[in-house]
């Protein structure tokens, strides 16, 4: 990859700037050796086929046969996956800063646009697999969205890394399925290594959520 995201500047900045600091092995360890070739190129395009597999079992009314035909097929690839089963400091989920979501399954794939001290400007686009009821996403989903922003908002405005205390998400209006949002987090205040920090997510002008939360700034080697 010749063109680094805005996220991966930041990072190799911070790296930089921390070279001779003694390595944080606590929380999220971060660790700045940030590697994008972990998975290989088609990884991103293999977590797509992940997250298009939920959308399509949450969609489905299948058959017996095509249940049992679909469990045989995943018995196949889940034992081919267990044989490259690795830590989670090596693996390339979550690590891959070039991806939607840093190529994590379990996050909503957003996509970063802007990250710093200032804040972070990701676009997210809730689908199928999301669903809560009635073509809106789950509030749990949307929770998980703010959390992880926030967590990496948190990062980049306390130059370290946080872990969220308390988190308090307002839903103000449905948030659709299939339609790309605005989500955005920047950090409100800090005290010491309380870091207190706010979130929006919109469709267009609307309201959908918003989120403040209390991140609290780790001290090296704490879990
Ligand atoms: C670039 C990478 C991006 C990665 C993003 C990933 C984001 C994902 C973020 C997460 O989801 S983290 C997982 C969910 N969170 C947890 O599992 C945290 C579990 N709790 C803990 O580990 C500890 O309780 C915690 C680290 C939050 C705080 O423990 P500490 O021992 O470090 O701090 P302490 O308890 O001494 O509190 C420090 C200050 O914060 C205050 N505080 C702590 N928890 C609070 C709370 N819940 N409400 C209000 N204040 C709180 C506390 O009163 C105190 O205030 P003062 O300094 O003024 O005395």
């Amino acid at each position: 990859m010749t063109q680094k995201s805005p996220l991966q500047k930041t990072a190799t900045s911070f790296a930089e700037e921390s070279a001779d600091e003694p390595h944080h092995e606590g929380g999220f360890r971060p660790d700045f050796d940030i590697d994008l070739t972990r998975g290989g190129p088609r990884y991103g395009e293999f977590i797509e086929e992940v997250r298009t597999f939920m959308d399509r079992v949450k969609a489905a009314l299948p058959s017996e046969e095509l249940v049992a035909e679909v469990i045989d097929e995943l018995k196949v690839l889940n034992a081919k996956l267990d044989e490259v089963a690795i830590d989670e400091w090596r693996a390339p989920s979550g690590g891959r800063i070039d991806l939607p979501a840093r190529g994590n399954i379990t996050l909503p794939p957003y996509e970063v646009d802007d990250a710093g001290e200032e804040g972070v400007h990701a676009r997210l686009t809730f689908r199928r697999y999301h669903l809560g009821g009635n073509n809106a996403a789950h509030g749990g989903q949307v929770a998980v969205a703010f959390d992880d922003l926030m967590g990496m908002a948190g990062a980049l405005g306390s130059k370290g890394i946080t872990r969220t205390a308390y988190l308090t998400v307002n839903y103000r209006a449905i948030t659709p399925l299939d339609t790309e949002l605005k989500l955005r987090s920047w950090v409100d205040r800090m005290e010491g290594r309380k870091v207190f920090l706010r979130a929006t997510l919109h469709n267009g002008e609307t309201l959908c959520a918003e989120a403040d939360g209390l991140f609290i700034k780790l001290k090296p080697g704490q879990p």
